[in-house]
Order: structure tokens, then C-alpha cells, then sequence
């Protein structure tokens, strides 16, 4: 029996931006799906490195049902780092009970490798085999030389003129490396700005606003030129908040 049951009126809501279910072709880039809750000032936290609830618990609900659909879940090294996520999937199809098969691989985006596995919330879960290892941490080449972590990967990708990985270069390593087909990306803000300015990689867009303000120490997310084109807007309401779920308008 699934640990969340999930409102009906989702599942059908989010079926056209889930990735798709026939096999994937060995050249085409990993479906990529952006999704967080916002607040109502577009804040996805109170403050930077503090873990904030804004989600109702439909829509969490909702995000372990996208978590379920994808290979791989990705964050930034900053939001592993203030909010210790577990990463796993807790929705499981009737009369099943969630395990770590049903879990994305977490990938966690780190050049500097700041993020332990020894001690998090991660291990924890994978310890009580509900989180699907190994976790991939990306960090920058060189390798640096004294790393003991187990049950982590560390994957070498080569930073751009920006000092930044190449997300399109990035997304086909993991699916060349890893077979990671589909990549749910959660967060935290530097990793949603940078991606909401690359149709490029992201197919699908699924934001949860909830009903709350969270002022001016609250950290913002935006496209950096605000100039993003949504197509295929689709709305849901629920009790508390409501989830726009759109795709990004590749520009010719
Ligand atoms: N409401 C929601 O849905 C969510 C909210 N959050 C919140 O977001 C906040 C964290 O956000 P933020 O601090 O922006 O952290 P992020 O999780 O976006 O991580 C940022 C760090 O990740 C690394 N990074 C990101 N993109 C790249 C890239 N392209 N190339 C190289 N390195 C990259 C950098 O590490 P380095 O500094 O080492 O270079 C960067 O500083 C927390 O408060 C958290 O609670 C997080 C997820 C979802
Ligand atoms: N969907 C959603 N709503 C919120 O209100 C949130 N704060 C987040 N945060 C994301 O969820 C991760 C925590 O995951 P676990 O429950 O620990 O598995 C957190 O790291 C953010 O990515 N998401």
C-alpha cells in the first residue's frame, strides 16, 4: 500500500508533462522536468540555507509521485547542504509499498564537494533500504585526492568559461554514464534560475505556488532576462495552493 495516497485529479493534470514511457533512444537527451513551490513574492525560502515549508500535503504528495516517474533527482550543492533531503520516492502504485526501486537516483551538484554522505539523511534512508544508491555527486576535475565517502559516486565534469557545468553537456553524461533516462530537477535557487533560461534541457515545467508571502530575506527565483515563453500552461487547485504545469518555448 502506497505511504501517500495522491488526489485523483492529479494524476491526469500530470500525465502530458511526465516523460515519456516508451523506451528512450540511445541519442536523445534525458527528459528533464524543473518543479519547486514558491510563495506568492516567487521566494522558495526564507532565507538562504533555511529549509522552509510551502507545500500543502497534496502537493508534496505530488512531488513524490514526479519523484516516482524519474531516474534520476537532481539538486544543488546548497540545497543538500540547508535542507539534508532524503531524495526519495514515498508513492508507490496501489497495493505496493514504497521501496528503493521506486527512488530516483539522487544527484547532487557539488564542483567543491561541501556535501558528506557520512552522517545525512540520505544514508539514513539508504541504510533502511528506501533511497536507491549510488548517490552521483558531480564535482569539478581535478579529482581531489583524499575521498572515503561510500555509496557515493563522484563524477568528474569539465566547468565552462563561467566556472559552471554545461547543463546540456551534463544532462548526456548522466544518461551516458548512468542510463538516467529522466532527471527531476527540485532545486535550489542558482540551479531554477539557471535552468529556466535553458529550453534547451528542461521539457517540462511544474511549479507549486503556494498561499504564503515570505518578504525580502526570502530567496527569489527568476529567469535572469525574464525572457522565459511558456506553452502548453495547464493549472490544478487544491485545498491550499495551486500547480502550474507548463513546458518552455524552444526558441528556432
Ligand atoms: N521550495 C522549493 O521547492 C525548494 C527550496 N530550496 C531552497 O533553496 C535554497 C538553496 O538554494 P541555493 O543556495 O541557491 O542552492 P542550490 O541548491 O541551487 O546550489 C547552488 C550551488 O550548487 C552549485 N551549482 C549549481 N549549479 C551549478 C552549475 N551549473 N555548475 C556548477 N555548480 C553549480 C554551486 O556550488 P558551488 O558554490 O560549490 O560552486 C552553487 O553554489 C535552500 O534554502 C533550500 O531550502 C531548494 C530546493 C527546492
Ligand atoms: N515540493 C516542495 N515543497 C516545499 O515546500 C519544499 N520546501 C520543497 N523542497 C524540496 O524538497 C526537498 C526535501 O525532500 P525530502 O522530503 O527530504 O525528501 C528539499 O531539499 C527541496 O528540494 N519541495
Amino acid at each position: 500500500m502506497s505511504l501517500l495516497p495522491i488526489r485523483a485529479d492529479l494524476l491526469p493534470f500530470l500525465e502530458d508533462y511526465l516523460p515519456p514511457r516508451e523506451a528512450p533512444t540511445p541519442d536523445v537527451k534525458p527528459f528533464v522536468t524543473l518543479t519547486y513551490a514558491q510563495s506568492l513574492d516567487s521566494r522558495i525560502s526564507k532565507g538562504r540555507g533555511q529549509r522552509t515549508v510551502i507545500s500543502h500535503f497534496e502537493t508534496k504528495t505530488m512531488t513524490h509521485y514526479l519523484r516516482y516517474h524519474h531516474d534520476g533527482i537532481l539538486v544543488g550543492a546548497g540545497t543538500a547542504l540547508a535542507d539534508n533531503p532524503g531524495l526519495n520516492c514515498q508513492w508507490s502504485p496501489e497495493d505496493t509499498i514504497p521501496n528503493a526501486k521506486c527512488s530516483p537516483r539522487p544527484i547532487i551538484i557539488d564542483p567543491r564537494c561541501t556535501w558528506h554522505y557520512e552522517g545525512s539523511k540520505m544514508q539514513r534512508l539508504q541504510l533502511q533500504g528506501s533511497g536507491k544508491p549510488p548517490i552521483v555527486v558531480v564535482k569539478k576535475k581535478p579529482p581531489q585526492s583524499k575521498i572515503t565517502d561510500s555509496k557515493v559516486v563522484y563524477f568528474e565534469a569539465p566547468l565552462n568559461s563561467n566556472k559552471h557545468f554545461d547543463w546540456l553537456a551534463l544532462v548526456r553524461a548522466l544518461k551516458r554514464e548512468f542510463g538516467i533516462n529522466s532527471i527531476m530537477v527540485e532545486g535550489g535557487a542558482v540551479v531554477i534560475n539557471e535552468l529556466l533560461a535553458r529550453p534547451d534541457v528542461v521539457d517540462s515545467l511544474i511549479v507549486t505556488i503556494g498561499a504564503t508571502y515570505l518578504g525580502e530575506q526570502g530567496v527569489g527565483v527568476s529567469p535572469p532576462s525574464g525572457e522565459v515563453t511558456l506553452t502548453y500552461v495547464d493549472w490544478w487547485k487544491g485545498t491550499l495552493d495551486s500547480v502550474m504545469a507548463a513546458r518552455l518555448l524552444r526558441r528556432a
